[in-house]
């Protein structure tokens, strides 16, 4: 029962971010970074474990996680790696932010 409600939460987090209104920040994260589309050939070097929520929403879908916290974990894992791998003042950090304010104000609410 909790783990159902859980899940149903994590569903409703994920279809309000892909929503359009959030897409002049979210659309670097809404797929797997391809270091060879984005001519970063490092990436897979400094990043151990890509992420982004196309592959979260993926994982939710086929019962990938087993609890809510899994689910928060990749998604902070995907605003991490892009602090990671984009200094401070690019604007793919900047986005980075916006989305993670975002993410965070819809799972604390
Ligand atoms: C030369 C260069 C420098 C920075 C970037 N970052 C970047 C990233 C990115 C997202 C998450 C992440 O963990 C790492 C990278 N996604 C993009 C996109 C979709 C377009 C342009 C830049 N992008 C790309 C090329």
């Amino acid at each position: 029962k909790k783990y159902q409600q859980e899940l149903r939460f994590c569903e409703s987090v994920m279809s309000e971010l892909l929503k359009p209104k959030y897409q002049k920040f979210s659309w670097p994260f809404l797929k797997p970074v391809d270091p060879v589309a984005l001519n970063i050939p490092t990436y897979l070097k400094i990043i151990k474990k890509p992420m982004d929520f196309g592959t979260i929403e993926k994982n939710l879908k086929e019962g990938q996680y087993q609890t809510a916290k899994d689910f928060y974990n990749d998604a902070q894992l995907v605003f991490a790696n892009c602090y990671k791998f984009n200094p401070e003042n690019d604007e793919v950090h900047r986005m980075g932010k916006q989305l993670q304010e975002q993410f965070n104000t819809l799972w604390d609410e």
